[in-house]
């Protein structure tokens, strides 16, 4: 049967083979803290994900042919690739029998998306296979490509065959500030060039539907030149909830285009991207997660040259089940930071 909608009864505590816990041990909880995360969670469950009801929620205006709209643009004024990867796996996904699971994509980005108008999603149902079926999506706005995607899904199957690396010892995302509060004790400072304030209140004034803490500020400000690795909690704002496991991975598509390309840059705060734009995107989804619960997202970039920076990215559970990888290149056109505006 082909699951109409990206929803599915897999529950995300149901886990695939891969589930063991590996690296963290989840630490004991006091029937205290469970009352606590309880109310917690009521609260959050008020505030549905707008990432659910209406980034991911597209129109269906003929058969395979959907109309997505937009929440959050990006200062650059052209549509943010992880709404677009998002609302193509969401397409791909509507014509995919409900016990066959996302494990795999790759998207070229090839036009900028025009933050003015919706994108169109035209899906074309490439193969229907017994364990695999792929999908192919094109978004398209004024009658043009802006995204070519492919999307695999499989059904669930056991395998003896089961590794992966250790997940990095970091602080726990309770101890960290968000990006919002690191910029707002930034601008705190009383030294600071009005350049600087001036994009930073910018970027307050953004409304973006995922909740991002940095594991190391330093890295997130980019002083000092560091290694191109960084490590960040994430989660998408708002309650999504257990049990619809096609749509924690739209929302994982969505998160990871975010801060990917950035950590190409972190060898080079002299350096301000004048053009910095995702070119592909892969992912690769590895076992059960929930979107709206913490993350973390390791970064790191292996190379850099030609105008274009290469990043990888895990995506881990807070128990250490690694849950994705991404990959990606991206164009880096850059200038030096003038004296000016330096933070
Ligand atoms: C710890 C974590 C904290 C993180 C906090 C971060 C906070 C905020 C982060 C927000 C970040 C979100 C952003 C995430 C990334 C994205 O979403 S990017 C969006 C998705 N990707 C795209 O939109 C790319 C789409 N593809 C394209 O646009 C095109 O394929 C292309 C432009 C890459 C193709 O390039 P090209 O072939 O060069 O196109 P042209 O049309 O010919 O030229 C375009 C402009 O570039 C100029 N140009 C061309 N060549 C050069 C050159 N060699 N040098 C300099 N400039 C060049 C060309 O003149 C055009 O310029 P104009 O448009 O005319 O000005």
């Amino acid at each position: 049967m082909a699951g109409g909608e990206v929803g599915d009864s897999r529950s995300t505590s149901g886990l695939t083979p891969n589930s063991g816990h590996v690296g963290v041990t989840e630490p004991q909880k006091s029937l205290e803290d469970e009352n606590l995360k309880t109310l917690a969670s009521q609260d959050t469950q008020d505030l549905k994900s707008v990432l659910v009801t209406s980034v991911l929620n597209l129109e269906k205006l003929d058969v395979d042919l959907y109309r997505g709209t937009h929440h959050w643009v990006p200062r650059t004024q052209r549509l943010f690739g992880g709404q677009i990867i998002g609302q193509a796996l969401v397409a791909a996904a509507k014509s995919v029998s409900d016990n066959f699971y996302a494990h795999s994509l790759h998207c070229y980005f090839v036009r900028a998306g025009d933050p003015k108008v919706p994108v169109l999603y035209q899906v074309d149902r490439t193969r229907d296979g017994r364990s695999f079926t792929v999908r192919s999506v094109k978004a398209v706005q004024h009658g043009q490509p802006i995204l070519i995607c492919q999307a695999s899904f499989q059904k669930l199957q056991p395998s003896p065959l089961e590794h992966q690396f250790t997940m990095p010892s970091v602080p726990p995302p309770e101890d960290l500030l968000t990006v919002e509060e690191l910029i707002r004790l930034h601008l705190s400072k009383p030294d600071l060039a009005e350049d600087a304030k001036k994009g930073l209140n910018k970027l307050l004034a953004n409304e973006v539907p995922i909740e991002i803490k940095p594991v190391s500020p330093a890295h997130f400000y980019r002083f000092t030149p560091s290694e191109p690795r960084r490590l960040f909690w994430g989660r998408a704002r708002g309650y999504i909830g257990e049990g619809n496991m096609k749509l924690h991975c739209c929302v994982a598509a969505y998160v990871s285009d975010f801060a990917l390309l950035g950590t190409a840059m972190q060898p080079y705060p002299n350096y301000r991207a004048q053009f910095a734009a995702s070119l592909d995107h892969a992912m690769w989804f590895h076992s059960t997660f929930c979107s709206d619960e913490w993350m973390l997202y390791e970064c790191e970039s292996s190379w850099a040259g030609s105008s274009r920076g290469l990043v990888q990215g895990r995506i881990w559970r807070r128990d250490g089940v690694l849950a994705a990888s991404c990959s990606q290149e991206g164009l880096l056109r850059v200038k030096p930071v003038p004296e000016s505006s330096k933070l």
